[in-house]
């Protein structure tokens, strides 16, 4: 089994979701006794490329067409799918991030191969191939097994975490054939709606619901996050409500997403909200009602007024920052 691993850029820049998915496809790497190979599409320079080597890549087919500067689906999954013929990679790993959910589908459908996302473990290779993954929006995990000869798994962000395996690692230019075919939708220009943290790629999230009251109230939330450099998040019914964009709603029907850091005040903590944070790696509940359903999956929990908590905590950190 050969390994290759795609590296999803953003303005010339790699995400640790990155780095944890070449982290990933080294383990499996070392476990199967092959070496690894990423694929790069985008412009990212020589000496960002070759920090992979950190995380165990030995080479990078680097893809720096002017075409594909900007991430367009189908061309993006064709390259891939083309650098992993060329490699005799019968192994793909991918993060499961926006672009990865769009790409792993596709690049399964060209190399006719089994499909595992939303990955939360190594594969398990005791007589075959399995993986666990989640279900049902988080609520339960799944084994599948993958028969085919191909296989592409895309990795949950946060699941396997960093890990340091440093190679040496060498840099290929890679000019595939692009499709006209694969070019019918182009991204001209990317323009940012504001400088904040972006919700899904947020390592720390500060979260708020209907026990807010009213959008008079979100000075705090706002406050809070950005003394923590943290995106800041929301319950559904508060976005329907226009409190807060549509963008921060996080759950069933909003984003998913899994960062280390998620504070959740004044959230009940229904099955549909829990479904998009559950994965959190550290999870931190507010709320005035101790039978609130969130404090059954809290690490921390803090019984109590948001609107006195929250302040006390603002001011512990201005003075812990001095
Ligand atoms: C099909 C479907 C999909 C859905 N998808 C989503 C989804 O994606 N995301 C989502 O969030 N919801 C979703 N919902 C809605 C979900 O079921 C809940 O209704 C919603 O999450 C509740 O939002 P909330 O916790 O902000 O509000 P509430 O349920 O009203 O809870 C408010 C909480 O704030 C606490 N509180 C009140 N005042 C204070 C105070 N001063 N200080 C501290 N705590 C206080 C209360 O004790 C309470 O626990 C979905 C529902 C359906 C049916």
């Amino acid at each position: 089994m050969s390994v290759l691993v795609y590296v999803e850029q953003a303005d010339g820049k790699f995400k640790k979701s990155v780095f944890e998915a070449v982290s990933y496809a080294k383990a499996i790497a070392d476990n199967q006794n092959t070496s690894l190979t990423a694929i790069s599409i985008g412009n990212v320079a020589e000496g960002d490329l070759k920090e992979l080597g950190k995380y165990g890549a030995s080479k990078i087919l680097n893809v720096a067409a002017d075409q594909l500067k900007n991430f367009v689906n189908q061309a993006y999954a064709s390259v891939i799918a083309e650098a992993a013929k060329k490699e005799g990679a019968n192994l793909i790993v991918l993060s499961n991030s926006f672009s990865g959910k769009g790409l792993a589908p596709r690049v399964a459908v060209k190399l006719k191969a089994g499909l595992v996302d939303g990955a939360v473990e190594m594969p398990n290779f005791d007589g075959g191939f399995s993986v666990k993954k989640t279900a049902f929006s988080g609520k339960a995990f799944a084994i599948t097994s993958l028969t085919s000869e191909n296989k592409v798994i895309a990795l949950n962000p946060n699941a396997f975490g960093v890990k340091e395996n440093a190679v040496d690692a060498t840099v290929e230019n890679f000019s595939p054939e692009i499709k006209p075919t694969d070019l019918t939708a182009i991204v001209k220009e990317i323009v940012r709606a504001t400088n904040k943290i972006s919700l899904p790629d947020a390592e720390l999230v500060v979260s708020a619901g209907r026990g807010l009251k009213g959008p008079e109230n979100w000075g705090m939330i706002e406050e809070l996050a950005s003394l923590l450099g943290a995106a800041t998040a929301c319950s559904k019914p508060v976005s329907d409500a226009d409190w807060r964009p549509h963008s921060e709603h996080v759950g069933q029907t909003g984003i998913a997403i899994s960062p280390n850091l998620y504070i959740a005040i004044g959230i009940s903590g229904a099955i549909q909200h829990l479904a998009g944070v559950s994965s959190s790696k550290v999870i931190v509940v507010i709320n005035k009602d101790p039978e609130a359903p969130f404090f059954k999956v809290a690490d921390y929990g803090i019984v109590g007024d948001a609107f006195e908590v929250v302040p006390k905590i603002i001011a512990a950190l201005k003075a812990h920052k001095g």
